[in-house]
């Protein structure tokens, strides 16, 4: 699989870059920033840390399965063999002052709008390919890019996935189960209108409950923790580490729903197990417009299905509210 990512010499960029080549060696990996020179050096250096990720020295055979990892420049994009097969999004324009504010995502939908236009031009000159986009806010940005390509809506995604590793943080603290025995998806807007399903709550594979004073301990949990982090390392440190891991975890999901599309014994629609990403919305939840994470299927090309889950009253009111957040003058976003 082909990795591009625009704004790979970012902080979150070359983050991402380095724990996939990490988790996958076979992976080949192109930066594409403004930066050159900082593209040039974070692949590098990763190429020197996929070295001892991969146990180097191996045997010619395993050796050359392994993947590379370049910078290239933006106007080589349609030149780059192998074409890309994904491509992750993330250019952003200088952060504002306050960017360790619970706003700080929507303070950036200004400078970035213009960061996203400039994307879509460039990325017209390649095949419609599945694109995760990280910049934030993560909704909009998506909605923009898919709106100015014009390809299949099905092949965009916003990430959000840090939301479900956060809310079940919180749930372990309250409950005193560990977090990795938690399952709550989040739905809605990466922001404020977060959308925890807590009738989807499992703890170790059973259904549990949590009090309306813990529900809403968790959302404030999730809503303020990012900048928490930001604002005690450096509003330049975003949560790169769960981000990472968390979009290794999409593209390993990707590329398994490949392996098994292409597999003779299984289902030609790629993974049944949903995860909530951004996309856009074409009726599902009754929605026609806008992008909100939703659970989705993953495919080798994008999105496979969307599902449409029976939520309680409380959970369909505020994904009503999150979605109405991310429409309002959704002309200009
Ligand atoms: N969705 C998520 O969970 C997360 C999202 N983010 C978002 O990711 C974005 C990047 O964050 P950082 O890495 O901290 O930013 P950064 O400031 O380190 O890097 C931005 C990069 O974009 C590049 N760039 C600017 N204009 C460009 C263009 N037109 N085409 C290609 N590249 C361009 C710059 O040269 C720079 O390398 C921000 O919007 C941030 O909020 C960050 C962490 C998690
Ligand atoms: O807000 C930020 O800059 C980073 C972000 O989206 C996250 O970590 O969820």
């Amino acid at each position: 699989m082909h990795i591009v990512l625009i704004g790979g010499a970012s902080t979150i960029g070359s983050t991402v870059a380095d724990t996939l080549a990490t988790a996958d060696p076979t992976l080949d990996i192109t930066l594409v920033d403004p930066a050159t020179e900082a593209a040039w050096a974070h692949a590098v250096d990763i190429t020197h840390a996929a070295f001892h990720a991969a146990g180097a020295p191996l045997g010619g055979e395993r050796a050359d399965s392994f993947g590379t990892i370049q910078a290239a420049d933006i106007d080589a994009l349609p030149a780059l063999d192998p074409a890309p097969d994904l491509v992750i999004v993330t250019a952003a324009g200088p952060r504002p002052d306050d960017a360790t504010d619970r706003d700080a995502r929507d303070a950036e939908l200004e400078a970035n709008r213009a960061v996203v236009d400039d994307v879509a031009d460039r990325l017209r000159a390649i095949e419609s390919v599945p694109v995760l986009v990280l910049t934030n806010p993560i909704d909009r940005i998506t909605h923009r890019l898919w709106r100015r390509l014009g390809w299949p809506r099905k092949r965009f995604l916003g990430y959000s996935l840090s939301e479900t590793a956060r809310a079940a943080h919180e749930i372990g603290r309250q409950t005193g189960a560990h977090p990795c025995t938690v399952t709550c998806p989040v739905m809605g807007e990466h922001g404020e209108g977060i959308v925890p399903i807590f009738s989807k709550l499992r703890i170790d594979g059973d259904p549990a409950t949590v009090t309306a004073d813990q529900r809403s301990a968790v959302r404030e949990f999730v809503r303020r923790v990012p900048f928490e982090i930001a604002s005690r390392r450096g509003a330049n440190e975003t949560s790169r580490w769960v981000t990472s891991a968390g979009v290794v975890r999409v593209v390993r999901s990707m590329i398994d729903a490949g392996s098994t599309a292409r597999s003779s014994t299984g289902p030609a629609g790629g993974s049944r197990t949903a995860i909530c990403l951004s996309t856009p919305l074409d009726g599902e939840y009754g929605f026609d417009d806008g992008c909100l994470s939703v659970p989705v299927t993953l495919t080798a090309t994008g999105v496979g299905d969307i599902l449409e889950w029976e939520l309680t009253e409380e959970e369909t009111a505020r994904l009503a509210a999150a979605h109405e957040r991310v429409t309002a003058d959704l002309e200009l976003s």
